[in-house]
């Protein structure tokens, strides 16, 4: 579906975004692993935690949504049951990953696979430490899905460090760790989104500028009630859309504010962006407070290496952000971004070039300046979220709006986007 947008006037009033999908997904996760029932406030309705909702159904949780509650009857340690058929991860990484963390200590097997996109993503980085602590996982040569995942009674701790500064691949790890007594020791050099340890009440000391993480069978979940804050990788696109757009204020209610997800407003707050947090407050661990932005001249910045796991989703919408920036945007040490669900160095490149921007494109990033020549353009989402709401973001800040492709994508991450943005546009 191409979606059309027209130049906004105006940005204003107050939002409230679904639960935080990172926190969402675990949330489900660890409820279904817990023996007992859980309650789930806020959960994001986005397509990726639907995919793991419908996972754990598969496996024997018993998950249903009442209103805003979700709520889970979980199955208790090792006590799931063998799926009638593969488990089908959809578009989202955090399901095929994190999961088969859970599976490696299962004694049944297991098929996961994916959509086109996930399909071509790559698992080898969780099948490596998962081998090492004995988990019996088969993949192809190219180390994509599908992959399958065999009992193994050969299951141990191990001590590991991280190769890829990767949330997903330190929880896949974390996860089958659960169901071992001794404990598996973590080594992350690099800080990445913390949600696992902090929900799991993990044991961490610093390492490097990341941190060690301890994990064992004590620290297997337990039946829980949360509310999921709000999501701030969601609330970037109206946060940078507010910034772009004078005259424009928006306060953004109850959102994530964890330090391993805040670099996006650290940067804007860089470039000149005026973003006041108010009604701080935390809720089981987790950061919260609501967000207030003003539309705001900016000027681009240097971004350091430390920041991007960080900010590694908001990459798409900042650059946005960065071309209606003085000076130029530039970015590096951002491989990662070549294996999300699309090519995002490359998506994000081949839309700047449509609008006759000087783009270069580096193999762990991309610099992007020089003066917008093209009217109304059809942007390209590559049937990535991100990408598809990055330029939907561009398209209401250009003179002659734009059009994006494939914009159903949106709901893997929000398929509110498009309501939340008529509450807001005046
Ligand atoms: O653990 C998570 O919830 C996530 C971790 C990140 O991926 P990587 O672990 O591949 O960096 C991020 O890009 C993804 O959207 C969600
Ligand atoms: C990369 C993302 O998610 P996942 O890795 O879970 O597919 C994302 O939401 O931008």
């Amino acid at each position: 579906m191409i979606q059309k947008f027209e130049k906004v006037n105006k940005i204003k009033g107050e939002l409230r975004l679904p639960g935080d999908k990172s926190i969402s997904h675990r949330s489900v996760m660890f409820a279904s692993m817990a023996e007992g029932k859980s309650l789930i406030k806020n959960c994001s309705n986005s397509a990726d935690v639907n995919s793991t909702i419908e996972c754990f159904k598969k496996l024997g949780a018993l998950i249903e949504k009442k209103g805003e509650l979700l709520i889970v009857n979980g199955a208790g340690s090792r006590n799931f049951k063998e799926p009638p058929s593969e488990l089908y991860a959809g578009n989202s990484g955090t399901t095929a990953r994190l999961i088969t963390g859970i599976l490696a200590a299962q004694n049944f097997k297991t098929v996961i696979t994916g959509d086109e996109s996930l399909s071509k993503r790559p698992m080898k980085r969780i099948i490596e430490p998962l081998s090492r602590m004995g988990a019996a996982i088969e993949a192809s040569d190219t180390g994509t899905l599908p992959i399958t995942i065999y009992p193994s009674d050969n299951l141990h701790a191990i001590e590991y460090e991280l190769k890829v500064p990767s949330a997903q691949v330190k929880s896949a790890v974390i996860l089958a760790a659960l169901h071992l007594d001794q404990t598996t020791v973590i080594y992350e050099p690099v800080p990445t989104r913390n949600h696992t340890e902090i929900m799991l009440g993990l044991e961490t000391e610093l390492y490097k500028n990341g941190k060690k993480i301890y994990a064992s069978a004590i620290n297997y979940p337990e039946p829980f009630e949360m509310t999921v804050p709000s999501d701030i990788s969601t609330a970037a696109f109206f946060i940078a859309l507010t910034l772009l757009v004078p005259g424009s204020e928006l306060v953004i209610k109850n959102v994530s504010l964890n330090e391993t997800r805040t670099g996006i407003l650290a940067v804007l707050k860089m470039m000149g962006a005026n973003i006041l947090i108010e009604n701080e407050a935390s809720e089981n661990g987790e950061k919260t407070g609501d967000i207030r932005i003003l539309s705001s001249d900016l000027v681009n910045t240097e971004i350091s290496e430390e920041i991007i796991p960080n900010i590694i989703d908001e990459i798409p919408i900042l650059s946005v952000a960065g071309v209606f920036a003085e000076g130029n945007f530039r970015i590096n040490h951002a491989k990662e971004l070549r294996y999300k669900e699309s090519d995002r160095i490359a998506a994000l490149c081949s839309n700047y070039k449509k609008l006759g921007l000087d783009v270069e494109e580096f193999e762990d990033g991309f610099e992007v300046g020089g003066n917008i020549k093209n009217n109304h353009v059809l942007f390209e989402s590559y049937g990535d979220h991100r990408i598809a709401m990055a330029f939907a973001v561009m398209s209401m800040a250009l003179e002659r709006g734009g059009s994006v492709n494939e914009f159903e994508s949106v709901a893997v991450s929000n398929p509110d986007f498009l309501k939340q943005l008529n509450e807001i546009v005046a």
